[in-house]
């Protein structure tokens, strides 16, 4: 049990209708998972707005609510706290129930469209072989030290994050990084928490259904960084053109890391191959297990990050050597008939333009590049017909195929796609709605040395259509269709 006002700290209150020295047993968001002396904080969603279901709360048990605007009628045995804004309110009372676990660890936050995952993920590997006990909040999973979680979202709610950081500082976790989403800093699911670091990664078209322009998506990244104290550092990507941008008006240790321009941390791709890059980091060389241009990137901000943190950079250097990819970005696998099938969560248009600029880099002219790739439903649209042209320009045979249609007609989501496609590509293109059969046509069109390349989903293990998540796994599926095929 806890105070209510104990929890109230930072909190920004307009107004209090009753006690707040009761006591409380948990906070609670959603009505349905409310029970007896529970604070329910309501939240106005996309689809429904949690003040609706006050009352449901109270009738749970409830003891105490908090709002933006108070409820026509109230009750005189229940708490009401009207604050400037719940989802703010929700995040430093989450902090305050677990007792600000953020603070009492190092958490470095990775921002932008593309890579997050992969750096996130690469910088706990790294911490885990430099000895720490280490966290990892990301799109992939959740970890405590050795023990894995699912993930649900690429950031959690805040609940959820203070959650399991609280777990994290009982295990003894001295170091969590985590995912930081658009979605994540507009809702506020990352106010109340105390970074070391951020990075910043690049900046490209997606979730233009959520944010209504570009300049405001850039904003809330930027928001990110801005709210930074004196003592974090900011290390940012300045070969993209919004890298400076995020550096304006924070107060934060400013650092910078590119391939292209003068930089704090750089790099010069020697050797570019499918087994991996050969990186000449600030006059050291270094080889990694990770493929592409765009992973040199990630190996910098990696890299920069662990000096940042304390790790002796010949020591940091020695590190990066060892790691292995993560899983579904650019995981590959050769069939016994010479078939490469590459399989990656390139989800946005620069991401699919970067995996298939890379494939194209490195294989011999000869060989035939195959692309299978949807897009998802209930998300930005406008990214459909672009990726649709990127396949077909960039591959020489392009299967268009659903990625998860959610809620919306996969055929649309199609249609949709194939707008993008210059009437000159038409004959590369084929479109089989069924991602499994998509697959098996790939496999079926694929001469030995030639490359499949499978793009959307990644690590998923699911496919989600009509609301429902059936099993599926496109390594899983790509590995036994060759088998069965015998290519
Ligand atoms: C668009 C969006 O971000 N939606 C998130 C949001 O849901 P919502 O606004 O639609 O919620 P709602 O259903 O309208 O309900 C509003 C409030 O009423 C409450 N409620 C609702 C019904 C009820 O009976 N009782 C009740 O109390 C809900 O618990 C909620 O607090 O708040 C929910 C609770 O935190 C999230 O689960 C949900 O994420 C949905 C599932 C989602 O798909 N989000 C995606 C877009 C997302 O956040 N993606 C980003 C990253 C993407 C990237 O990395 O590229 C992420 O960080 O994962
Ligand atoms: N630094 C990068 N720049 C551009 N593209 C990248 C970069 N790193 C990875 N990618 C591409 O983007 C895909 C997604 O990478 P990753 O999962 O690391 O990104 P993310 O930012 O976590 O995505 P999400 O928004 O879904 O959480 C990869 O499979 C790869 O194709
Ligand atoms: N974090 C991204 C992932 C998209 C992955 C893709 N497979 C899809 O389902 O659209 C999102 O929620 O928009
Ligand atoms: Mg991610």
């Amino acid at each position: 049990m806890k105070v209510l006002k104990d929890i109230l700290y930072k909190v920004a209150i307009e107004s209090v209708k009753g006690s707040t020295d009761v006591a409380i047993s948990k906070i609670e968001f959603d009505s349905r998972k409310v029970e007896a002396n529970d604070v329910f904080v309501a939240i106005r969603g996309s689809l429904s707005d949690g003040h609706n279901y006050i009352g449901k709360a109270i009738q749970l048990g409830a003891k105490a609510i908090i709002c933006d605007t108070l409820p026509e009628n109230t009750e005189n045995e229940i708490t009401y706290i009207q604050v400037k804004d719940t989802n703010a309110a929700l995040a430093f009372m989450s902090a305050n129930y677990f007792e600000d676990p953020s603070a009492k660890l190092k958490l470095v936050g990775v921002t932008g469209t593309n890579g997050k995952t992969t750096i996130a993920s690469l910088l706990f590997q790294l911490f885990q072989k430099a000895g720490f006990k280490v966290g990892l909040l990301s799109t992939v999973k959740i970890v405590v030290d050795q023990t894995e979680y699912p993930a649900t979202h690429t950031t959690p709610d805040s609940l959820t994050i203070n959650h399991y950081l609280n777990e994290m500082v009982e295990a003894g976790v001295t170091h969590c990084f985590m995912e930081v989403s658009s979605h994540g800093i507009h809702q506020k699911r990352t106010e109340a928490l105390h970074f070391v670091g951020g990075i910043f990664t690049n900046l490209s078209h997606d979730h233009l259904d959520y944010h209504p322009t570009f300049a405001e998506y850039r904003d809330v990244k930027k928001s990110f960084f801005d709210s930074l104290p004196k003592s974090a550092f900011v290390l940012t990507n300045i070969d993209d053109k919004n890298g400076s941008v995020m550096l304006q008006n924070t107060v934060a240790k400013k650092l910078t890391y590119a391939l292209k321009s003068y930089a704090d941390y750089r790099a010069q791709i020697l050797e570019s191959q499918l087994s991996g890059l050969l990186l000449k980091i600030n006059d050291n060389e270094v080889w990694v297990k990770l493929i592409g241009t765009f992973n040199a990137y990630n190996v910098l901000a990696i890299y920069g990050t662990a000096v940042e943190l304390g790790i002796d950079s010949l020591e940091a250097l020695r590190l990066l050597s060892d790691l292995e990819s993560v899983s579904g970005r650019f995981q590959y696998i050769v069939s016994d008939g010479g078939i490469t099938a590459v399989v990656d969560y390139a989800h946005t248009p620069d991401a699919l333009e970067n995996v298939l600029k890379t494939i194209t880099d490195i294989r011999t002219k000869n060989e035939q590049l195959i692309t299978v790739v949807g897009c998802g439903g209930n998300r930005d649209k406008t990214k459909r017909p672009i990726m649709a042209k990127i396949a077909s320009d960039l591959s020489d045979k392009a299967v268009l195929t659903s990625d998860n249609p959610r809620n919306e007609d996969p055929e649309v989501i199609l249609d949709e796609m194939e707008q993008g496609v210059e009437p000159q590509n038409y004959k590369k293109l084929l479109r089989i709605t069924d991602r499994k059969q998509a697959i098996k046509t790939a496999c079926q069109l694929a001469q030995p040395k030639d490359i499949i390349l499978i793009a959307g989903k990644g690590h998923e293990t699911y496919q989600e259509i009509n609301g429902v998540r059936h099993h599926f796994d496109d390594m899983e599926t790509i590995k036994e269709i060759l088998e069965q095929l015998k290519k």
